[in-house]
């Protein structure tokens, strides 16, 4: 299987895009993500995908707090501001966020954001497949939502 092939056909699933951050012992980073997805409801777990090649690699390693932030329509610059190459400190002065129980940077104005606790970890090729205990979330007053799609970017808000 030849990877390009591979990734044309995962260019045809769309997804939400998300900020995960993280803050702790080894310090505040925060990437976009698309690779999200529910495990289970009991107890409330979510997976995240993480390149160890990425520059954050390292802190979420060190770090067992993590907060994965949806973003919703007319975010598109956020996900530009944590897709890669910009300093740290760059990408969160960009964006306005606080701290909830486990100190991960939570984005006020993401669609919806699960505040979690790193629980299990697994190696698989490239990438690191991180399950995350959701310990409290806060969802924006409209549901809106940013998918990727055929490697770009779309808006999703409910009818009136
Ligand atoms: N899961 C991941 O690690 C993802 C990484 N990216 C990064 O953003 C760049 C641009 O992405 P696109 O504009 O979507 O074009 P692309 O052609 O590089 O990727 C198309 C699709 O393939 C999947 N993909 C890409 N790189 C991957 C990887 N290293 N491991 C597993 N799945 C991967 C994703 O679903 C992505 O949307 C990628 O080359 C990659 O560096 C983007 C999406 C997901
Ligand atoms: C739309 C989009 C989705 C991405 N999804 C993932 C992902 O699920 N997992 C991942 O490890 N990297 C993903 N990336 C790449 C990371 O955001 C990027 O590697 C990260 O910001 C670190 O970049 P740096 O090494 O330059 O700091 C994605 C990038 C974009 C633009």
């Amino acid at each position: 299987m030849d990877k390009t092939d591979f990734r044309d056909a995962m260019a045809r699933l769309g997804a939400a895009v998300n900020i995960v951050t993280t803050d702790g012992p080894a310090g505040r980073a925060g990437f976009t993500a698309t690779a999200v997805c529910s495990v289970t409801d009991d107890p409330p777990t979510l997976l995240v995908c993480l390149n160890r090649g990425a520059s954050v690699y390292p802190v979420f390693a060190a770090n067992d707090a993590l907060c994965v932030n949806a973003l919703g329509a007319g975010q598109q610059a956020v996900s530009g501001l944590f897709g890669g190459k910009t300093p740290m400190a760059e990408r969160f002065a960009g964006v306005a966020w606080h701290a909830e129980s486990t100190g991960a940077p939570v984005l006020d104005d993401a669609a919806v954001s699960f505040d979690c606790r790193v629980v299990r970890r697994t190696e698989v090729g490239t990438h690191d497949v991180l399950f995350c205990e959701v310990q409290s979330l806060a969802a924006h007053a409209e549901p809106h939502a940013l998918v990727y799609f055929g490697r770009a970017y779309h808006e999703l808000r409910l009818a009136p």
